[in-house]
């Protein structure tokens, strides 16, 4: 069996995944030319690396085309529904750390908390004839935190693809759902954390798709022992 591993194809992920997998004794080679979307690991005859977006690489994993990938665990969550029972986090490799959060005005001096924020909505339609909008590219975590764990249902998201933190100052939401890692962004656009908003605190991770013939698999044992080995 060929065992394929995702692995982010540009950007700050790509150069950090190659790193670990070269210091687990799987320096990985270009197949062709250096612009080439293929790879393979050298001395593993039967492993070979596909480039792919890190959004990507969470489809893949989640329907299997690939056996492992490196890619966010916010895009994991994100992109998966049950996410743990389609997939297993085999690693978690101590880069790309980023918090997925839910930020708002700093002008809204009451509002610090998330039980804060659910009187905020209650009252939202009253005072303003609308629900309270929240922009965000983080739809089902978005979902899980303010419905599912906080029980704030009157709200609505405003798919955002980019720029979320600037959402608020052009009039297109109320507050944000977005990663953050220095939090400059934030800043620069007067947004504050919630003290409970925290959704997530992501990282890059190995990540490995459950398929029944991984069961008993050595060279899926192997891969995952040699990167647990280097970190
Ligand atoms: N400061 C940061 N900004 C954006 N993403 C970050 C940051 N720090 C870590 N990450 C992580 O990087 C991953 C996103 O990487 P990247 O932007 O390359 O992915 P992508 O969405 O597939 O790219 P693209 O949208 O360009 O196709 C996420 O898992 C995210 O949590
Ligand atoms: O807390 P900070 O350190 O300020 O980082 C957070 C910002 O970084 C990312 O944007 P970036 O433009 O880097 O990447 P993206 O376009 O992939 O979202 C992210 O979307 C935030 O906007």
């Amino acid at each position: 069996m060929t065992i394929t591993i995702g692995l982010p194809s540009k950007g700050r992920m790509k150069d950090d995944a190659s790193a670990i997998f070269e210091r687990a004794g799987m320096k990985i080679v270009a197949v062709g030319n250096d612009r080439s979307y293929r790879g393979r690991v050298e001395g593993f005859d039967d492993v070979e690396i596909a480039y792919l977006s890190a959004s990507e690489i969470s489809r893949e994993i989640g329907n299997g085309t690939v056996d492992f990938g490196v890619t966010g665990e916010d895009l994991i969550r994100e992109g998966l529904a049950e996410a743990d029972a389609r997939v297993e986090i085999a690693a978690r490799l101590g880069f790309g750390h980023a918090d997925v959060v839910v930020a708002v005005p700093e002008i809204w001096y009451d509002v610090d908390t998330m039980a804060d924020l659910g009187d905020v909505a209650a009252e939202f339609r009253t005072r303003h004839g609308r629900r309270l909008a929240i922009a965000t590219k983080y739809w089902r975590l978005t979902q899980q935190h303010f419905s599912g764990s906080h029980g704030i249902q009157l709200y609505r998201i405003v798919e955002s693809l980019g720029a979320t933190e600037g959402a608020p100052a052009a009039g297109q939401a109320d507050i944000i759902v977005d990663i953050t890692s220095t939090g400059s962004t934030l800043r620069a656009n007067h947004l504050k954390v919630l003290s409970d908003g925290v959704i997530l605190r992501s990282e890059a991770c190995l990540v490995r798709a459950r398929k029944p013939e991984h069961e008993g698999n050595e060279m899926i044992g192997r891969i995952i022992e040699a990167v647990r080995g280097v970190l």
